[in-house]
């Protein structure tokens, strides 16, 4: 079991290793503060690891069309470089019998943003519980972003936008009672 002590104190260890490397000296402020406002970082960056799948308030309506919504704007941390990879989503769902409250769509994306990803991984689970929260058997994702490993380093480009797409068809809370 690693504790945090113990994980701050890697990062330390991570500087010191820089000043060697670089023959610099870090400000004593930065060796004394920066390893545990980097852990803080780690942990708001992961938290949709360790929370529960966000509820959905349920509100009757038939006939309700679709649902889209765009441009939610989304930050998360690529798990080959720990890098993050940030964008939007756009949701789209067709209700079946009832609409969910539309902030619980911006909370699935946030929950799956926030956690060591990859981008396709991610399209895909936001869809999948979309899919749940809403019984839909239409649910569309589109996650448009950049990824600073491939902006920083590695090929160096940046600006490319990655495109990714999932669809996904859940079952229906009333089906499934009465499957049951
Ligand atoms: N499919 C996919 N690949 C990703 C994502 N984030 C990062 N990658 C890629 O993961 C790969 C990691 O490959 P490695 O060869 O281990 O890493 P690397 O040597 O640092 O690769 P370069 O980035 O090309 O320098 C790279 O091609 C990254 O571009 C993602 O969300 N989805
Ligand atoms: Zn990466």
């Amino acid at each position: 079991m690693t504790s945090h002590d113990e994980a701050v104190a890697a990062v330390g260890q991570v500087l010191r290793y820089l000043e060697e490397r670089n023959g610099v000296r870090f400000d004593p402020e930065v060796l004394e503060n920066t390893p545990t406002r980097w852990i803080a970082f780690l942990e708001t960056a992961t938290q949709g690891m360790r929370a529960k799948e966000p509820t959905a308030v349920q509100f009757e309506l038939t006939d309700g069309g679709t649902v889209q919504l765009s441009d939610v704007v989304f930050h998360s941390l690529c798990e080959h470089h720990l890098l993050p990879f940030f964008g939007t989503a756009s949701v789209e769902y067709r209700p079946r019998g009832f609409v969910v409250g539309i902030s619980a769509l911006v909370h699935i994306v946030e929950h799956h943003a926030r956690r060591l990803q990859l981008q396709e991984r991610m399209t895909r689970d936001i869809a999948y519980a979309i899919a749940v929260a809403t019984g839909s058997d239409e649910v569309k994702v589109k996650i448009d972003a950049e990824h600073l490993c491939m902006s920083m380093r590695g090929v160096a480009k940046p600006g490319v936008r990655v495109t990714t797409q999932a669809c996904a068809s859940g079952v229906s809370p009333i089906d499934r009672d009465e499957n049951q």
